[in-house]
Protein backbone atom coordinates (compact mmCIF):
# COMPACT_ATOMS: atom_id res chain seq x y z
CA UNK A 1 0.00 0.00 0.00
CA UNK A 2 1.89 3.49 -1.10
CA UNK A 3 1.47 5.56 1.42
CA UNK A 4 -1.13 8.62 1.50
CA UNK A 5 0.38 11.94 1.56
CA UNK A 6 -2.91 13.69 1.73
CA UNK A 7 -1.94 15.25 -1.53
CA UNK A 8 -2.13 14.32 -5.15
CA UNK A 9 0.72 16.32 -6.21
CA UNK A 10 3.99 14.16 -7.32
CA UNK A 11 6.41 16.66 -5.87
CA UNK A 12 5.48 16.23 -2.68
CA UNK A 13 7.66 13.18 -1.89
CA UNK A 14 6.94 11.23 1.61
CA UNK A 15 10.62 11.09 4.06
CA UNK A 16 11.20 7.41 4.98
CA UNK A 17 9.22 6.00 8.07
CA UNK A 18 12.63 7.44 10.99
CA UNK A 19 13.34 4.00 12.65
CA UNK A 20 10.99 3.08 15.41
CA UNK A 21 8.36 5.71 14.94
CA UNK A 22 6.00 2.78 14.15
CA UNK A 23 3.75 1.77 16.81
CA UNK A 24 5.32 -2.04 16.98
CA UNK A 25 2.45 -3.39 18.49
CA UNK A 26 0.49 -3.14 15.50
CA UNK A 27 3.25 -5.32 13.38
CA UNK A 28 3.56 -7.88 16.21
CA UNK A 29 0.87 -10.38 17.59
CA UNK A 30 -0.82 -9.73 21.14
CA UNK A 31 0.13 -13.54 22.14
CA UNK A 32 -3.17 -14.00 23.47
CA UNK A 33 -3.35 -17.20 22.59
CA UNK A 34 -0.09 -18.38 24.14
CA UNK A 35 -0.04 -21.59 26.63
CA UNK A 36 0.64 -21.12 29.52
CA UNK A 37 3.80 -23.74 31.06
CA UNK A 38 6.69 -24.25 33.01
CA UNK A 39 10.40 -24.56 32.23
CA UNK A 40 11.64 -27.69 33.76
CA UNK A 41 15.19 -27.75 32.04
CA UNK A 42 17.56 -25.56 29.59
CA UNK A 43 19.96 -27.36 27.38
CA UNK A 44 21.75 -25.13 25.14
CA UNK A 45 18.96 -23.23 23.58
CA UNK A 46 16.46 -25.92 24.04
CA UNK A 47 13.59 -25.51 26.39
CA UNK A 48 11.92 -28.44 28.12
CA UNK A 49 8.81 -27.43 29.28
CA UNK A 50 5.62 -28.90 30.84
CA UNK A 51 2.12 -27.11 29.92
CA UNK A 52 -0.88 -25.96 32.52
CA UNK A 53 -2.37 -29.45 31.32
CA UNK A 54 0.47 -30.96 31.64
CA UNK A 55 1.80 -31.74 28.04
CA UNK A 56 5.67 -31.96 28.15
CA UNK A 57 6.44 -29.54 25.27
CA UNK A 58 10.07 -28.79 23.57
CA UNK A 59 10.52 -24.86 22.65
CA UNK A 60 12.95 -22.25 21.56
CA UNK A 61 12.89 -18.52 22.84
CA UNK A 62 11.70 -15.95 20.95
CA UNK A 63 14.33 -13.30 19.68
CA UNK A 64 11.69 -10.72 21.40
CA UNK A 65 12.90 -11.83 24.63
CA UNK A 66 16.18 -10.37 24.16
CA UNK A 67 19.24 -11.92 25.05
CA UNK A 68 21.83 -12.20 27.84
CA UNK A 69 21.13 -12.23 31.66
CA UNK A 70 18.43 -9.95 30.83
CA UNK A 71 16.62 -11.81 28.33
CA UNK A 72 17.26 -14.93 30.35
CA UNK A 73 14.84 -17.98 30.76
CA UNK A 74 15.88 -20.25 33.56
CA UNK A 75 14.36 -23.25 35.28
CA UNK A 76 10.96 -22.44 37.38
CA UNK A 77 10.05 -19.41 34.82
CA UNK A 78 6.20 -19.05 33.97
CA UNK A 79 6.25 -18.50 30.26
CA UNK A 80 3.47 -18.17 27.71
CA UNK A 81 4.20 -20.29 24.20
CA UNK A 82 3.00 -19.97 21.03
CA UNK A 83 3.56 -22.57 17.81
CA UNK A 84 3.13 -25.99 17.81
CA UNK A 85 2.34 -27.30 21.80
CA UNK A 86 1.52 -30.66 20.74
CA UNK A 87 4.21 -32.02 22.30
CA UNK A 88 4.80 -34.41 19.41
CA UNK A 89 8.12 -35.53 18.86
CA UNK A 90 10.00 -33.17 16.26
CA UNK A 91 7.90 -30.10 17.04
CA UNK A 92 9.23 -26.90 18.27
CA UNK A 93 7.39 -24.83 20.23
CA UNK A 94 8.44 -20.70 21.01
CA UNK A 95 8.45 -18.81 24.10
CA UNK A 96 6.58 -15.51 23.41
CA UNK A 97 6.49 -14.55 27.42
CA UNK A 98 7.74 -14.83 30.94
CA UNK A 99 6.16 -14.11 33.64
CA UNK A 100 7.26 -11.54 36.61
CA UNK A 101 9.57 -13.80 39.01
CA UNK A 102 8.47 -14.10 42.63
CA UNK A 103 12.16 -15.41 43.62
CA UNK A 104 15.48 -15.32 41.39
CA UNK A 105 18.28 -17.94 43.07
CA UNK A 106 21.62 -16.32 42.08
CA UNK A 107 24.91 -18.53 41.55
CA UNK A 108 28.28 -16.79 40.93
CA UNK A 109 29.63 -18.01 37.23
CA UNK A 110 31.62 -20.68 36.14
CA UNK A 111 35.09 -20.81 35.88
CA UNK A 112 35.41 -20.50 32.27
CA UNK A 113 32.65 -17.68 32.65
CA UNK A 114 33.79 -13.88 32.88
CA UNK A 115 35.05 -14.15 36.93
CA UNK A 116 32.63 -12.22 39.18
CA UNK A 117 29.24 -12.04 36.74
CA UNK A 118 25.76 -13.34 38.25
CA UNK A 119 23.59 -16.18 36.92
CA UNK A 120 19.97 -16.64 37.33
CA UNK A 121 19.49 -20.33 37.78
CA UNK A 122 16.18 -20.93 39.14
CA UNK A 123 13.26 -18.72 39.05
CA UNK A 124 9.97 -18.80 41.24
CA UNK A 125 11.11 -21.47 44.29
CA UNK A 126 10.38 -21.03 47.75
CA UNK A 127 11.97 -23.29 49.60
CA UNK A 128 15.68 -24.20 49.24
CA UNK A 129 16.79 -27.57 50.19
CA UNK A 130 20.37 -27.24 51.53
CA UNK A 131 21.85 -31.11 52.14
CA UNK A 132 25.22 -31.79 53.98
CA UNK A 133 26.67 -35.15 55.23
CA UNK A 134 27.28 -35.79 58.90
CA UNK A 135 29.95 -37.11 58.11
CA UNK A 136 31.61 -38.50 55.21
CA UNK A 137 32.14 -36.21 53.67
CA UNK A 138 32.23 -33.40 56.77
CA UNK A 139 29.83 -30.80 56.59
CA UNK A 140 30.88 -27.26 55.28
CA UNK A 141 29.63 -24.88 57.75
CA UNK A 142 30.79 -22.06 55.61
CA UNK A 143 29.14 -23.37 52.81
CA UNK A 144 25.73 -23.25 54.18
CA UNK A 145 26.15 -20.16 55.92
CA UNK A 146 26.57 -19.18 52.03
CA UNK A 147 23.48 -21.37 50.76
CA UNK A 148 21.34 -19.63 53.68
CA UNK A 149 22.64 -15.96 52.58
CA UNK A 150 21.81 -17.33 48.63
CA UNK A 151 18.19 -18.36 49.97
CA UNK A 152 17.50 -15.30 52.62
CA UNK A 153 18.55 -12.97 49.15
CA UNK A 154 16.74 -14.83 46.73
CA UNK A 155 13.67 -14.37 49.34
CA UNK A 156 13.32 -18.56 49.75
CA UNK A 157 12.76 -19.98 52.70
CA UNK A 158 15.74 -22.51 53.63
CA UNK A 159 15.60 -25.65 55.35
CA UNK A 160 18.71 -27.93 56.23
CA UNK A 161 18.85 -31.64 55.20
CA UNK A 162 21.40 -33.48 57.11
CA UNK A 163 21.96 -36.96 55.79
CA UNK A 164 23.99 -39.94 57.18
CA UNK A 165 22.59 -39.83 60.65
CA UNK A 166 23.64 -42.84 60.85
CA UNK A 167 27.13 -42.04 60.75
CA UNK A 168 27.30 -39.40 63.60
CA UNK A 169 25.10 -37.20 65.17
CA UNK A 170 23.76 -34.32 63.83
CA UNK A 171 23.10 -32.27 66.87
CA UNK A 172 26.43 -30.30 67.06
CA UNK A 173 25.79 -29.40 63.38
CA UNK A 174 22.30 -28.00 63.97
CA UNK A 175 23.31 -26.48 66.97
CA UNK A 176 25.05 -23.47 64.99
CA UNK A 177 21.86 -22.83 63.26
CA UNK A 178 19.33 -22.80 66.10
CA UNK A 179 19.25 -19.12 66.97
CA UNK A 180 18.28 -18.54 63.48
CA UNK A 181 15.52 -20.75 63.67
CA UNK A 182 16.28 -22.62 60.45
CA UNK A 183 13.90 -25.59 59.99
CA UNK A 184 15.91 -29.10 59.88
CA UNK A 185 15.54 -32.57 58.85
CA UNK A 186 17.70 -35.62 59.49
CA UNK A 187 17.84 -39.00 57.11
CA UNK A 188 19.87 -41.53 57.49
CA UNK A 189 20.25 -44.85 55.20
CA UNK A 190 19.55 -48.42 57.37
CA UNK A 191 19.95 -51.67 55.16
CA UNK A 192 19.98 -49.68 52.31
CA UNK A 193 16.69 -47.96 53.06
CA UNK A 194 16.58 -43.93 53.20
CA UNK A 195 14.80 -43.41 57.22
CA UNK A 196 13.45 -40.05 57.38
CA UNK A 197 11.98 -39.46 54.35
CA UNK A 198 8.25 -38.47 55.41
CA UNK A 199 9.55 -35.29 57.03
CA UNK A 200 11.36 -34.03 53.90
CA UNK A 201 8.06 -34.79 51.89
CA UNK A 202 6.12 -32.99 54.86
CA UNK A 203 8.59 -30.55 53.89
CA UNK A 204 8.70 -30.19 50.23
CA UNK A 205 5.17 -31.47 49.29
CA UNK A 206 2.90 -28.51 47.75
CA UNK A 207 5.98 -26.32 47.22
CA UNK A 208 9.02 -25.46 44.52
CA UNK A 209 12.13 -26.65 46.27
CA UNK A 210 15.83 -26.10 45.40
CA UNK A 211 18.25 -29.00 46.25
CA UNK A 212 21.72 -28.18 46.65
CA UNK A 213 24.55 -30.03 48.13
CA UNK A 214 27.87 -31.11 47.23
CA UNK A 215 29.29 -34.16 45.93
CA UNK A 216 28.98 -37.06 47.74
CA UNK A 217 26.68 -35.50 50.63
CA UNK A 218 23.96 -37.97 49.25
CA UNK A 219 21.92 -35.66 47.68
CA UNK A 220 21.14 -38.23 44.46
CA UNK A 221 20.24 -40.76 47.15
CA UNK A 222 17.63 -38.32 48.25
CA UNK A 223 16.33 -37.33 45.11
CA UNK A 224 15.69 -41.20 43.81
CA UNK A 225 14.01 -41.93 47.11
CA UNK A 226 11.94 -38.68 46.45
CA UNK A 227 11.39 -39.16 43.24
CA UNK A 228 11.04 -42.61 42.20
CA UNK A 229 11.30 -42.04 38.73
CA UNK A 230 14.05 -39.34 38.68
CA UNK A 231 16.92 -41.54 36.99
CA UNK A 232 15.02 -41.42 34.00
CA UNK A 233 13.36 -37.85 34.41
CA UNK A 234 17.16 -37.26 34.12
CA UNK A 235 17.90 -39.48 31.40
CA UNK A 236 15.64 -37.99 28.72
CA UNK A 237 17.36 -34.95 29.57
CA UNK A 238 20.29 -37.06 28.88
CA UNK A 239 19.31 -38.21 26.15
CA UNK A 240 18.97 -34.85 24.56
CA UNK A 241 21.86 -33.08 25.71
CA UNK A 242 23.98 -36.10 25.23
CA UNK A 243 25.65 -35.10 28.59
CA UNK A 244 26.50 -36.96 31.64
CA UNK A 245 24.48 -35.90 34.59
CA UNK A 246 27.33 -35.25 37.03
CA UNK A 247 29.08 -32.91 34.35
CA UNK A 248 26.00 -30.83 33.74
CA UNK A 249 25.42 -27.68 35.57
CA UNK A 250 22.09 -27.04 34.63
CA UNK A 251 18.82 -27.45 37.05
CA UNK A 252 16.06 -29.81 36.69
CA UNK A 253 12.74 -29.89 37.80
CA UNK A 254 11.29 -32.99 38.68
CA UNK A 255 7.38 -33.59 39.99
CA UNK A 256 7.13 -34.98 43.51
CA UNK A 257 4.49 -37.54 43.54
CA UNK A 258 2.33 -35.38 45.95
CA UNK A 259 2.44 -32.06 44.21
CA UNK A 260 5.27 -29.94 44.21
CA UNK A 261 8.44 -29.88 42.53
CA UNK A 262 12.13 -30.39 43.05
CA UNK A 263 14.27 -28.53 41.68
CA UNK A 264 17.81 -30.57 41.62
CA UNK A 265 21.03 -28.71 40.71
CA UNK A 266 23.58 -30.90 39.56
CA UNK A 267 27.46 -28.92 39.58
CA UNK A 268 26.28 -26.25 41.36
CA UNK A 269 29.04 -25.55 44.04
CA UNK A 270 28.46 -22.51 45.23
CA UNK A 271 26.31 -19.02 45.22
CA UNK A 272 28.02 -15.38 44.22
CA UNK A 273 27.20 -13.35 46.80
CA UNK A 274 29.11 -10.27 45.84
CA UNK A 275 25.70 -8.77 44.72
CA UNK A 276 24.19 -9.27 48.31
CA UNK A 277 23.59 -5.95 50.46
CA UNK A 278 23.66 -5.79 53.88
CA UNK A 279 19.96 -4.53 53.56
CA UNK A 280 19.19 -7.37 51.12
CA UNK A 281 20.04 -10.14 54.49
CA UNK A 282 18.78 -7.92 56.60
CA UNK A 283 15.26 -7.88 55.75
CA UNK A 284 15.13 -11.72 55.70
CA UNK A 285 15.28 -10.88 59.13
CA UNK A 286 11.95 -8.71 60.45
CA UNK A 287 12.91 -8.43 63.74
CA UNK A 288 16.33 -6.88 63.55
CA UNK A 289 15.13 -5.01 60.44
CA UNK A 290 12.69 -3.19 62.70
CA UNK A 291 15.58 -2.65 65.82
CA UNK A 292 18.44 -1.67 62.71
CA UNK A 293 16.01 1.44 61.74
CA UNK A 294 17.14 2.95 64.80
CA UNK A 295 21.30 2.18 63.73
CA UNK A 296 23.26 5.40 62.57
CA UNK A 297 22.70 6.17 59.38
CA UNK A 298 25.28 3.94 57.17
CA UNK A 299 25.45 1.45 60.03
CA UNK A 300 27.21 -1.85 59.03
CA UNK A 301 26.03 -4.07 61.84
CA UNK A 302 28.48 -5.81 62.31
CA UNK A 303 30.48 -6.18 65.83
CA UNK A 304 32.38 -3.21 65.24
CA UNK A 305 30.00 -0.97 64.09
CA UNK A 306 29.63 1.95 66.29
CA UNK A 307 26.44 2.39 68.09
CA UNK A 308 24.94 -0.54 66.39
CA UNK A 309 21.15 -0.20 67.50
CA UNK A 310 21.20 -4.36 67.07
CA UNK A 311 23.72 -4.44 70.05
CA UNK A 312 21.90 -2.02 72.25
CA UNK A 313 18.71 -4.18 71.84
CA UNK A 314 20.30 -7.56 72.51
CA UNK A 315 22.14 -5.98 75.77
CA UNK A 316 18.64 -4.56 77.16
CA UNK A 317 17.17 -8.02 76.79
CA UNK A 318 14.97 -7.05 73.56
CA UNK A 319 15.77 -10.06 72.12
CA UNK A 320 15.19 -12.64 74.87
CA UNK A 321 17.46 -14.97 76.02
CA UNK A 322 18.75 -15.90 72.67
CA UNK A 323 19.31 -12.78 71.25
CA UNK A 324 23.15 -13.03 71.47
CA UNK A 325 23.33 -15.81 69.38
CA UNK A 326 20.48 -14.62 67.02
CA UNK A 327 22.63 -11.61 66.21
CA UNK A 328 25.89 -13.81 66.21
CA UNK A 329 24.69 -16.13 63.78
CA UNK A 330 23.15 -12.62 61.71
CA UNK A 331 26.37 -11.24 61.62
CA UNK A 332 28.12 -15.00 60.62
CA UNK A 333 25.70 -14.47 58.02
CA UNK A 334 27.02 -11.47 57.12
CA UNK A 335 30.32 -12.21 57.19
CA UNK A 336 30.28 -14.77 54.56
CA UNK A 337 29.61 -13.44 51.95
CA UNK A 338 33.15 -12.12 51.64
CA UNK A 339 34.34 -15.06 51.97
CA UNK A 340 35.65 -17.73 49.76
CA UNK A 341 33.24 -20.77 49.58
CA UNK A 342 34.83 -23.80 50.85
N1 LIG B 1 25.87 -44.11 55.46
C1 LIG B 1 25.15 -43.42 54.58
N2 LIG B 1 25.54 -43.34 53.29
C2 LIG B 1 24.79 -42.62 52.44
C3 LIG B 1 23.62 -41.95 52.86
N3 LIG B 1 23.11 -41.30 51.78
C4 LIG B 1 23.92 -41.56 50.75
N4 LIG B 1 24.94 -42.35 51.14
C5 LIG B 1 26.06 -42.85 50.32
O1 LIG B 1 26.90 -41.74 50.03
C6 LIG B 1 27.47 -41.85 48.72
C7 LIG B 1 27.15 -40.61 47.91
O2 LIG B 1 25.76 -40.56 47.69
P1 LIG B 1 25.12 -39.84 46.42
O3 LIG B 1 23.65 -39.88 46.61
O4 LIG B 1 25.69 -40.37 45.17
O5 LIG B 1 25.68 -38.38 46.68
P2 LIG B 1 25.52 -37.06 45.83
O6 LIG B 1 25.39 -35.97 46.82
O7 LIG B 1 24.46 -37.20 44.83
O8 LIG B 1 26.90 -36.93 45.17
P3 LIG B 1 27.24 -36.87 43.64
O9 LIG B 1 26.53 -38.05 43.06
O10 LIG B 1 28.73 -36.94 43.58
O11 LIG B 1 26.67 -35.55 43.20
C8 LIG B 1 26.87 -43.12 48.13
O12 LIG B 1 27.80 -44.16 48.33
C9 LIG B 1 25.63 -43.37 48.96
O13 LIG B 1 25.27 -44.71 49.04
C10 LIG B 1 23.23 -42.05 54.25
O14 LIG B 1 22.23 -41.49 54.71
N5 LIG B 1 24.03 -42.79 55.04
ZN1 LIG C 1 23.54 -1.36 63.01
Amino acid sequence: MRDDTGTDDARVRVRPNPRGSRPRTKHRPEHADAVRAMVLGVDRGRYHLITDDGTPVVAIKARELGGGERGAVVVGDRVGVVGDVSGQEDTMARIVKVAARTSVLRRSSEDSDAAGTEKVIVANADQLLIVTSVADPEPRPRMVDRCLVAAYDAGMEPVLCLTKADLDDPGPFLERYAALEVPAVVTSVVDGRVQGLDAVRDRLTGRTSVLVGHSGVGKSTLVNALVPDAGRATGEVNAVTGRGRHTSSSAVALALPDGGWAIDTPGVRSFGLQHVGVADLLAAFDDLAAVAEECPRGCTHTEDAPDCALDEWVTAGGAGAAGEARLASFRRLLASRSTEPS
